[in-house]
């Protein structure tokens, strides 16, 4: 093959596993296939706005940096555009374009008066200090404050950032604006406004929806064993939630590594080795992995909660789970989407699965414009309630038009919000009942 014959099949390879580019085709297919014209997906391609800024940071030895970041905001017109900041070098503009997309669609799914927005910055943060990470996370808001607000765009944790960060970052705001405002941003500490329940929100979520698919199975999850790829703020919520529902965990992997136990991790030992500054690749309480043979396991339940891109046509061909629950957003290739479809595997789709991070959020932001806050028990049974109508909601779809979870779940994402722009002039009538006839 030529140099420009393998470009041009890299390309391909590319553009296929671009996140923009999956989210795209499958919202072509979702408007396609509700029957809407070509115009409800032209309104919805492209963020209304994004945002790059360049962030100047002086290193402890000295020296200068520069840093790129991003903020996508997606579609405003339920309300403030939200959604998490993301710290990894990988970071691109289309990513974060895509992920904006996948933030509208989420609350729509999930009911929330929200829409999409997504910020990224290109860097590693295991390569700064602390010192260096706050410089860079104060100097991101300070280049973002005049787009960013409690009634305009919320931004909240998502890959590498946490409430510590978000602690630097709502200071920065407050100080630019000169008065206290918890609502700019949510996912932060308890003491400046957090909200109950926020940590555990998403992987809770991931794990209502893992319920609720195993009674559609008719699956037994006390006699279930799940294998958890990610363990982050989402894949370790959902391990110890897993655990609190007697599934068996018996792999999680990490970037450092991964472990395998055949009668199931202790989570809770692992959590406490994991607080203690301990990494997965050093657990020396479970056989070590190959973090790749996570994918071929003989498990009932599947979790990919890292990255996107994960479950490519080669993994989800090793796969032998029976649900698929995407707690990471965009984790499967539209190839490796293929296999688990072919295999009749049960996909809880990423912006359903992973929406209860989004809804607490949103509690978060009710909480703080109203001054007043909530128990935990009242965010766990308001978040089960959303989640568990979410999802059948979207389950109600996939039978009635004899379609797949993920089909189904844009689909009802993309009604919600043609209902909206439809309600706004966005599109007109005829953009949403055509005549299919011809
Ligand atoms: N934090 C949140 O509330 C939400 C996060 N998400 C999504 O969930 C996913 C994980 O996010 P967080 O847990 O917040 O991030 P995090 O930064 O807390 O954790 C990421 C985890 O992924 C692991 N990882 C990275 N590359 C890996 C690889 N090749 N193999 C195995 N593990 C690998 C890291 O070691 C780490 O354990 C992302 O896709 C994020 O967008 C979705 C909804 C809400
Ligand atoms: O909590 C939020 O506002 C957003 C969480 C997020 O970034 C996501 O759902 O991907």
């Amino acid at each position: 093959m030529t140099n420009e014959n393998e470009q041009a099949e890299a390309d391909i390879t590319s553009q296929n596993d671009n996140p923009l580019h999956i989210v795209h085709e499958l919202m072509k297919d979702s408007v396609q296939s509700l029957g809407y014209s070509d115009n409800v997906f032209r309104v919805l391609e492209k963020p209304l706005r994004l945002i790059e800024v360049s962030m100047r940071i002086r290193m402890n030895d000295g020296s200068i940096k520069n840093f790129t970041g991003y903020r996508s905001q997606h579609l405003d017109i339920f309300g403030p555009t939200k959604g998490g900041i993301r710290f990894h070098p990988s970071v691109t503009r289309d990513e974060v374009k895509a992920l904006s997309i996948w933030m509208s669609l989420k609350s729509a799914i999930l009911g929330l008066p929200l829409g999409g927005g997504k910020g990224g910055i290109i860097v590693n943060p295991e390569e700064l200090t602390s010192e260096e990470l706050e410089d860079l996370s104060r100097a991101y808001i300070r280049k973002l404050t005049p787009v960013i607000g409690p009634q305009k765009d919320i931004p909240a944790p998502d890959v590498n950032t946490n409430p510590e960060v978000m602690g630097w970052m709502m200071d920065e705001y407050d100080q630019l604006r000169g008065y206290n405002i918890p609502g700019m941003l949510t996912g932060k500490p308890l003491i400046l406004g957090g909200s109950a329940g926020r940590l555990a929100a998403t992987g809770r979520g991931v794990v209502l929806t893992i319920r609720e698919a195993a009674d559609v199975l008719n699956m037994d999850l006390s006699t279930s064993t799940a294998a958890i790829q990610g363990f982050g703020n989402v894949g370790s919520m959902t391990a110890k939630y897993l655990a609190e529902l007697d599934v068996t965990v018996v792999a999680i992997s990490e970037a450092s590594g991964a472990i395998y136990q055949e009668d199931g991790i202790d989570i809770h030992e692992l959590l406490e080795f994991i607080e203690s500054g301990g990494v997965i690749g050093d657990y020396d309480k479970a056989e070590q992995l190959d973090p790749e043979e996570i994918f071929g396991l003989e498990v009932d339940i599947f979790i990919p909660a890292a990255l996107e891109n994960q479950i490519t046509e080669k993994t989800a061909g090793q796969m032998q789970a029976k649900i698929v629950a995407e707690a990471a957003n965009g984790p499967t290739t539209p190839a490796g989407d293929k296999v688990l479809e072919d295999k009749d595997v049960f996909v809880i789709p990423d912006i359903l699965c992973n929406a209860g991070g989004v809804t607490v959020s949103y509690f978060e932001w009710v909480q703080n414009e109203m001054n007043y806050y909530w128990s935990e028990e009242d965010i766990h049974n308001k978040l089960e309630e959303r989640m568990v109508d979410g999802f059948h909601n979207v389950l109600h779809m996939r039978n009635e038009k004899s379609t797949r979870m993920r089909q189904a779940a844009y689909m009802v994402g993309v009604a919600h919000i043609a209902e909206g722009l439809s309600a706004r002039g966005w599109v007109k009538p005829g953009d949403l009942h055509q005549d299919r006839s011809t």
